[in-house]
């Protein structure tokens, strides 16, 4: 220890008890495996602002774990009908999303010259192409099997997001739980090629007007028709951020990925996930 930096310092932390000797014990960094985290970063470029970037997209696929962690947690419990531990996991995919939505504010500081520096070297990659995104989409009802084209190439990950595009999503198994709850949902909407998007109901949204205008009676599906908008809104502000970074960073250029850019984002914040929670706001 460095006496000068902390004087006493070792003596201070031995009192204390602190563990200093872990030849033989698991510690911190073995845990965590961060040998392998840390060491997960390997800029192409000389630029400086390549760390951040790569940083960046790391940490937000670790976050996309953990929300798809949540989110299968959360439909398995629907399924079963355990609708307060299903409300934990929703209430957690949330707050992941939010801390997404802020973390836009880390990559708002680099600026059009300095992605310009790195961007020739990203090649044909883009976000387009994160299969954890296309599951988590999947899992909340956005299904389009062109998306499962990307991953064509691998056949470990074309196995999760193909799995993902095949099974009801978390709003289809809400729309059986309400039914058997007793809240009349249409057939069609109980049972479909559940590798369909989703297509608004008026049936439905008549379901779900029963829960909103007697919410007493139905409290648990009251709380999950508002988990999930909360899950939706969080969401819709992570596009808009994406698309207003990707605007202030590359202007109107056509995506590495090959869609139009801006342009394409742009569409994507018209995806609605939950119509009918939406449209019956009007009639309350
Ligand atoms: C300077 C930063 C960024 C730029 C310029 C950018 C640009 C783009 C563009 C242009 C697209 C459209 C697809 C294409 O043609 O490439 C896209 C899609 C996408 N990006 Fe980014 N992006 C940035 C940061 C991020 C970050 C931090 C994430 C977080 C993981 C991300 C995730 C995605 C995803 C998931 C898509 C697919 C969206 C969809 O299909 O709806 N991007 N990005
Ligand atoms: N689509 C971006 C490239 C890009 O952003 C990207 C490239 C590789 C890995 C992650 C990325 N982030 C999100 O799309 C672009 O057109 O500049």
């Amino acid at each position: 220890m460095n006496e000068a930096a902390a004087p006493g310092g070792e003596a201070i932390v031995r009192e204390e008890g602190a563990q200093l000797d872990f030849s033989k014990d698991m510690s911190y960094g073995d845990y965590l495996h961060l040998d392998q985290v840390l060491s997960a970063q390997h800029p192409l470029s000389p630029d400086h602002n390549e760390m951040l970037f790569i940083i960046q997209h790391q940490t937000s696929e670790l976050w996309m774990k953990l929300m798809l962690h949540e989110l299968h947690g959360a439909v398995t419990q629907v399924a079963a009908d355990q609708l307060p531990e299903a409300f934990k996991m929703l209430a957690r995919v949330s707050r992941i999303m939010e801390q997404l939505v802020h973390a836009w504010d880390v990559l708002g500081t680099m600026t059009p010259p300095e992605y310009s520096a790195i961007r020739p070297y990203l090649s044909n990659s883009s976000g387009f192409q994160s299969a954890q995104y296309r599951r988590i989409e999947f899992m909340l009802g956005n299904k389009n099997a062109a998306m499962l084209k990307p991953h064509a190439h691998r056949a470990d990950l074309l196995a999760g997001v193909q799995a993902a595009y095949e099974a009801p999503s978390l709003y289809d198994e809400v729309l059986r739980l309400m039914n058997r709850r007793g809240i009349a949902v249409p057939a069609s909407r109980l049972d479909r090629d559940w590798t369909q998007p989703y297509a608004a109901d008026d049936g439905v949204k008549a379901a779900w007007l029963e829960v909103y205008r007697d919410p007493k009676a139905h409290w648990d599906l009251y709380q999950m028709g508002e988990e999930l908008v909360d899950l939706e809104d969080a969401f819709r502000l992570w596009r808009f951020r994406h698309v207003t970074t990707v605007e202030r960073v590359i202007g109107f250029k056509r995506g590495t990925g090959g869609t139009g850019g801006v342009s394409y984002l742009r569409k994507m914040l018209d995806v609605v996930l939950f119509p009918e929670l939406w449209a019956l706001r009007t009639e309350l």
